[in-house]
């Protein structure tokens, strides 16, 4: 026997030898004709057809649909045959769902067809001097004999991806996703996006609002969530936009809750202030699975407008003379270069060619401040529907105090219904004043306490009224006063010149009674010189009559 071993060792590594050999000196052309012609033959003799289906293939932006199916579809039926088993939590953490490990091998029987199934990683080296880590790709490899093609291939494996989806669905653990900013070289296999279990128990039934509009929000999301084939009938891409916007405290994030949990989706929580660029935008919104919401917190905060920037630099760099002003607008074109998401990404990604992937989709835009945003990233086709969420309504604290004190009716109802008429709370506050904070307090003090804070917060308005009637009282006092001293500056300015046009009057008339006092001193000279002259003519004449 050891002998045996012994041959059999020495016979492998000479074979082995050999096919090295073979492997580094043979030209490639003949070692590929080789290997055909072996695997042809080998194909003669061997009477099994393998299919593989690969976690990601073809771009490998996304893990397969097939695998995935293939992976569901095992999950239930290879637990009871396969020895080697992982573990994963199921639906709502109740139940751990198994499946089949690596390298394990199971047998499925269809109409009497046996079959076996594979699970399989291929593990390609990891390149030198790259950041890249090594790669594994795993698939699932199906072996039946090839007297069974047809039935395999057109019926079997139809079989098996219509229950891994509806297995998929069954066992399908919500989740909470985000896009982590840490992260740098995604290799083909990961994710841009970790995720959580998501197990939020908001609901529209304990959300706090006005009952008409929450009827008609819930209408929407139904609606919305049935009508794939209207949508393609009306060639518009499955999906929704969906604003919601108000001040702090006032339910937003909650009722994105309460959307996942009615419609049974999954939520994308995107960060855009981690994302690098459009591109990586893109990467994301292409990993994002049907059944989904995208929830884009904050927008207002999260977004940078570039094209006010841009604005900025073409106002600086049309002064040329002013060296200052174009290094400043030198320095904001470097900052656009590394800039991250633009407002025309995040617009692309809301309603492109590629936000049609996928489908079933929500996404959601919060604000506190919706006036801040853009036109053209809220305009109806991009967020289909407005839901303002605003102080609390009395209504809406009667859904709050069934949720927290389980009460339909108090006496002390009526006083908090004028309270809230008259004072701006939210329902985060409320909501605050009705828990209780002890295991002694009760409905009765827990009312109290939402009255007081009532009491206190229309006290607080009260103030902030009266501060700001004064100072805008203020402001017109001011306003007036300026006004009294523009007039009074206006009335001096025209004295002023008044004045001056008296004095340049005076000035002229000064000089013209000069000119003419002037001009008629010449002609009263000139006058007396002619008559001197005459004077002498006749005494010159009178002269020379006495002489003759
Ligand atoms: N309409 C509401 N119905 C029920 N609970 C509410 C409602 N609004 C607020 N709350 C309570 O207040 C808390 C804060 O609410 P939430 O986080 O949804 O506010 P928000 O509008 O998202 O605020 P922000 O603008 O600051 O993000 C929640 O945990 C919830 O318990
Ligand atoms: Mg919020």
């Amino acid at each position: 026997m050891t002998e045996m071993f012994t041959t059999m060792g020495s016979t492998l590594a000479s074979f082995m030898f050999v096919w090295a050999i073979i492997r580094q000196y043979c030209p490639y052309e003949l070692r590929r004709f080789f290997e055909k012609y072996t695997q042809k033959i080998t194909g003669y003799f061997y009477p099994y057809i393998r299919v593989s289906f690969h976690e990601f293939a073809g771009d490998r932006l996304k893990r397969s649909d097939a695998y995935s199916a293939v992976e569901a579809y095992l999950s239930a039926n290879s637990s009871k045959s396969a020895k080697k088993l992982k573990a994963e939590m199921g639906r709502d953490s109740r139940k751990l769902v198994l499946s089949m490990d690596e390298y394990e091998r199971v047998t499925d029987d269809f109409r009497g067809v046996k079959v076996w199934w594979l699970l399989s990683k291929s593990v390609s080296a990891a390149r030198q001097n790259s950041y890249y880590p090594e790669q594994e790709k795993r698939f699932y490899k199906l072996t039946f004999h090839k007297k069974h093609r047809d039935i395999i291939t057109e019926k079997y494996l139809e079989h098996v991806v219509s229950e891994g989806k509806e297995i998929r669905v069954r066992n399908r653990q919500r989740k909470l996703y985000t896009n982590s900013p840490g992260f740098k070289w995604p290799s083909y296999k990961q994710t841009m996006w970790s995720h959580i279990v998501f197990e939020h128990p908001a609901s529209f039934e304990t959300l706090a609002m006005d009952p008409e509009k929450k009827v008609e929000i819930i209408e929407d999301l139904m609606t919305f969530c049935k009508s794939k084939d209207y949508y393609a009938k009306i060639g518009k891409a499955w999906k929704r936009g969906y604003l919601l916007y108000g001040p702090p405290g006032t339910g937003k994030s909650t009722m994105i809750a309460a959307m996942a949990n009615l419609l049974n989706y999954d939520i994308y929580d995107l960060e855009l202030t981690a994302v690098k660029d459009n591109t990586e935008l893109r990467k994301l919104l292409i990993e994002t699975t049907s059944k989904s919401i995208i929830v884009i917190e904050d927008i207002d905060c999260s977004l940078d407008l570039t094209g006010q920037r841009k604005k900025k630099s073409e106002k600086s760099s049309d002064d040329e003379n002013d060296k200052l002003s174009k290094e400043i607008a030198k320095k904001e074109a470097k900052e656009e270069i590394g800039s991250k998401v633009t407002l025309s990404g995040l617009l692309n990604f809301i309603d492109g060619l590629w936000s049609a992937c996928g489908g079933e989709r929500l996404i959601v835009f919060t604000t506190n401040y919706v006036e801040k945003l853009d036109p053209a990233l809220i305009r109806r086709g991009r967020m289909d529907k407005h839901i303002e969420l605003s102080y609390c309504t009395f209504e809406a604290f009667k859904v709050l105090a069934k949720n927290y004190l389980s009460l339909e009716m108090h006496p002390m109802f009526d006083t908090i219904q004028t309270l809230i008429g008259e004072t701006k709370i939210t329902p985060a506050d409320v909501a605050e004043n009705l828990m209780p904070k002890s295991s002694l307090d009760d409905a009765e003090k827990c009312l109290s306490s939402l009255i007081q804070a009532l009491e206190e917060a229309k006290e607080e308005a009260a103030k902030e009224e009266a501060a700001k009637k004064e100072e805008a009282a203020k402001k017109e006092a001011a306003k007036k006063e300026e006004a009294a001293k523009k007039e009074k500056e206006a009335k001096e300015e025209a004295a002023k010149k008044e004045k001056e046009e008296a004095t340049k009057e005076e000035a002229a008339q000064e000089e013209a009674a000069e000119k003419e006092y002037a001009a008629r001193k010449k002609a009263g000279i000139k006058e007396n010189g002619q008559t001197k002259a005459d004077a002498f003519q006749s005494q010159v004449d009178k002269e020379t009559e006495n002489v003759l």
